[in-house]
């Protein structure tokens, strides 16, 4: 049968009224059994299969079954017999672990906020399980539904493997999907969908390797005789090599992702796609970008589908990447401006967009360009004071002064001991505190008490710090909800959302701020709670910022300028906070890059333009910093050896960085070019267990081989905000022991 002429890639799994994570969690918990879990998980699926058609996916086929419980990577895996899971339990002691099993590792998904788990391939037997897809299949059809089952791609599920060389197992991992679609043929599927995003970013081995691994892998799968037709999909960006192999392999139906960003970065794109898939292929176009939270320009993106049309017999719609990474509706918003509501394109809005493109509906392209017009005209998105203040900022790289060697003496005045030891601003979040932000929000306690409960906790933790010995403080930021969204609600140019909530991984959700217009900064955001704690010590008190990188990270982003521009427009909003620390007596100020990683394209040649407008927007929050006022930064939550380079052109006065796991691996990569001194994490502050003085001891030691004493801080590798008081004592007490043996040993 032929494809269907509208689809989507993906849809939220959590469910709009995030249905699984409460489901998940209750299971977790014991709150409920497993039958009671299945059952809602079946119904949200069912339920998300009559939305979908309801949207208008009507068609047979039309409605991808992108089902998981905990993730799509780790689905895939124990269908094709890569990993084992007998029971629920197990499956889920694969996601978080137990007593005496280490959960998978997780790692981001492309260029999104998306993680998926980790499989590990050694040798062991791929043993398939087709019995998982067909009952969702299965359950569909009683419900009247022919849906499309989705896999992660064979060559995609081995590039993003951990072990010796998993691609060297990529023909026998072909056999066990051939199994799996000969199964999903016997019980009469005629469609099914399998994702190969590796093929468009630049991973190890290169592209060119990747492409004809994935040739030769498709080949061979296409060619099996018992099997449904098969719908290849490549999101997240252009395809280069991969195009001409995969389109070689001709399956039944290709998928190419053409959102606005997309094209931009590869004009040539439409023109080659046109030129490499066969015409008996279908064109799947993923003309609505699934990326961003923005309403398409419908009459723009109908021209592309016009070009593709007129160049190629059989084109479909679809979006550009799965749904999966926005939140499900915008009419779930009741405190969005009702003039931005209109701007916007969430979930179901995306599917209504990619039918009417589909079914050229006249009206909705009349109310598609007057979102976009009213857009471009609207003073919300634009503010003169910023343009005009970003217009007078220096082209290209901006550099403090004097530069490192000369800030470094003229910081000696702060009269820091060797080896200093510090924390990286949070500090347990507790039950109270919670309530405290929560009972504040809803507006049953009054602004004075709320400031009341926090200056207490904050004074708390200020002599907990003094008492341990520690020699840089903090105020232990317990009024942030989150470091990036504490900040966006404070300046201009950023909205909130009430339930724009979008699977970060597992059932952990996250709400990302959207970046409306040009962002600025109304009055100081942080002054107030340094100050206080300040006032409470003789030890200097590090002020804390999140950079703007990581504030871009995490929400969703503008597409009407390019993301530098809001990067140094934030980055003015932090430099102004920077002087205002410094006016109230701060003089340590931390800036916070944890996202620095996640940012980087996939392909390589995008790189370094990246890099720069990161690494500038980075410097102007300091640039104009006093040569005694030191400037940390905190990077965590990835592994940056790859990128350390851009990490020491952060031009911090001293660094700290995720360690502890990787038993100080990093510091092997560091090289002359890194000058700024350096706190590598010695307490892997993810898990409750509290790191010996031994073991603490060792992990200096073996960083000292790294890094002159001159240089070396002591510290964890991230914030506590998540630990609690009694582990956080412990480790932080072991952790000034542990400094005091190694400087004794100097
Ligand atoms: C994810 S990085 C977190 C840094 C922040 N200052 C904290 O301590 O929580
Ligand atoms: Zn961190």
């Amino acid at each position: 049968m032929s494809f269907p002429h509208v689809t989507i890639e993906g849809y939220p799994r959590v469910g709009a009224n995030r249905e699984l994570k409460k489901a998940l969690e209750a299971y977790w918990a014991g709150k409920i059994d497993e039958a009671a879990f299945t059952s809602t998980a079946h119904s949200l699926r069912i339920d998300t299969y009559r939305r979908l058609r309801d949207l208008g996916l009507t068609e047979d086929y039309a409605i991808p079954a992108d089902v998981a419980y905990y993730d799509q990577v780790l689905e895939t895996a124990l269908t094709v017999g890569v990993l084992q899971a007998g029971t629920l339990d197990e499956e889920f002691t694969l996601c978080r672990g137990n007593a005496d099993t280490a959960p998978l590792e997780m790692t981001k998904w492309f260029d999104t906020n998306y993680h998926y788990l980790v499989p590990e391939v050694a040798d062991q037997a791929f043993e398939p399980n087709p019995e998982r897809i067909l009952t969702i299949v299965r359950e569909a059809a009683d419900a009247d539904v022919k849906v499309r089952p989705f896999l992660v791609g064979p060559v995609t599920l081995l590039a993003l493997a951990k072990g010796e060389n998993p691609l060297a197992r990529l023909d026998e991992l072909v056999d066990a999907y051939a199994a799996v679609l000969a199964a999903l043929a016997a019980d009469g599927v005629e469609w099914v969908q399998v994702a190969e995003p590796a093929l468009v970013a630049d991973l190890v081995p290169a592209d060119a390797e990747l492409a004809a691994l994935a040739g030769t892998a498709w080949t061979k799968l296409l060619n099996v005789d018992n099997r449904p037709n098969v719908l290849i999909t490549t999101p997240y960006g252009s395809l280069r090599e991969g195009l001409k192999a995969l389109a070689d392999a001709q399956p039944e139906a290709l998928h190419v992702s053409l959102a606005p960003s997309v094209l931009a970065e590869d004009p040539t794109y439409v023109d080659r796609v046109l030129e490499a898939v066969h015409p008996e292929t279908t064109l799947v176009a993923g003309l609505i970008d699934g990326h961003n939270v923005w309403a398409a320009n419908l009459r723009e993106r109908a021209e592309i589908l016009d070009k593709l049309q007129a160049g190629h017999p059989d084109v479909a719609v679809s979006t550009s990447v799965s749904l999966l990474h926005v939140p499900h509706t915008v009419t779930a918003e009741s405190n969005i401006p009702v003039d931005v509501a209109g701007w916007l394109a969430f979930a179901d809005e995306k599917i209504t967009e990619a039918v009417a493109l589909a079914n050229r509906d006249e009206d909705a392209f009349a109310r598609a360009d007057r979102a976009v017009r009213t857009r471009a005209e609207s003073e919300r998105t634009r503010n003169a004071e910023v343009a005009a203040r970003v217009a007078k900022l220096p082209e290209g790289q901006v550099q403090r002064e004097p530069q490192f060697e000369g800030r470094k003496e003229a910081q000696a005045e702060l009269g820091l001991p060797k080896l200093p030891t510090t924390t990286i601003g949070s500090f347990p979040q507790t039950q109270e505190i919670r309530k405290a932000r929560a009972d504040h929000r809803a507006g049953t306690i009054t602004d004075a008490q709320y400031t009341e409960a926090m200056k207490n906790e904050v004074a708390e933790v200020v002599k907990l710090q003094e008492d341990l010995g520690l020699d840089v403080l903090v105020h232990g930021e317990p009024e942030r909800n989150d470091m990036v969204q504490y900040f966006s609600e404070q300046m201009d140019g950023f909205i909130s959302t009430d339930n724009g909530w979008v699977q970060s991984y597992g059932s952990r959700c996250v709400r990302p701020p959207i970046v409306i217009g040009d962002v600025s900064r109304p009055e100081a955001m942080t002054v107030e709670w340094a100050k206080y704690a300040q006032s409470l010590t003789d030890k200097p008190v590090k002020g804390m910022l999140t950079g703007p990188v990581t504030i871009l990270a995490w929400s969703f982003k503008r597409d009407d300028v390019p993301v530098s521009v809001s990067a140094d427009q934030i980055a003015l909003a932090l430099a102004d906070e920077v002087a205002d620390l410094e006016e109230a007596g701060i003089d340590i100020i931390q800036i916070d890059e944890p996202a620095l990683r996640e940012l980087l394209p996939l392909r390589k040649d995008a790189r370094p333009e990246y890099l720069d407008w990161s690494i500038r927007s980075f410097r102007l929050v300091a640039v104009d910093a006093e040569p005694t006022t030191q400037i940390h930064t905190h990077l965590c939550y990835s592994e940056f050896g790859e990128i350390i380079d851009a990490v020491a052109a952060l031009d911090a006065d001293v660094t700290s960085i995720e360690a502890a796991r990787s038993k100080m691996e990093l510091l092997t990569d560091l090289n002359e070019g890194f000058h700024s001194d350096i706190g590598p994490g010695v307490w892997d502050i993810h898990s409750p267990r509290v790191p010996s003085v031994d073991e603490l001891t060792e992990l200096l030691t073996a960083a000292l081989k790294h890094v002159p004493a001159e240089r070396l801080w002591v510290n964890p590798d991230c914030g506590l905000k998540t630990r609690g008081y009694a582990e956080t004592n412990e480790s932080l007490k072991n952790l000034v022991e542990a400094r005091d043996r190694v400087v004794a040993s100097l």
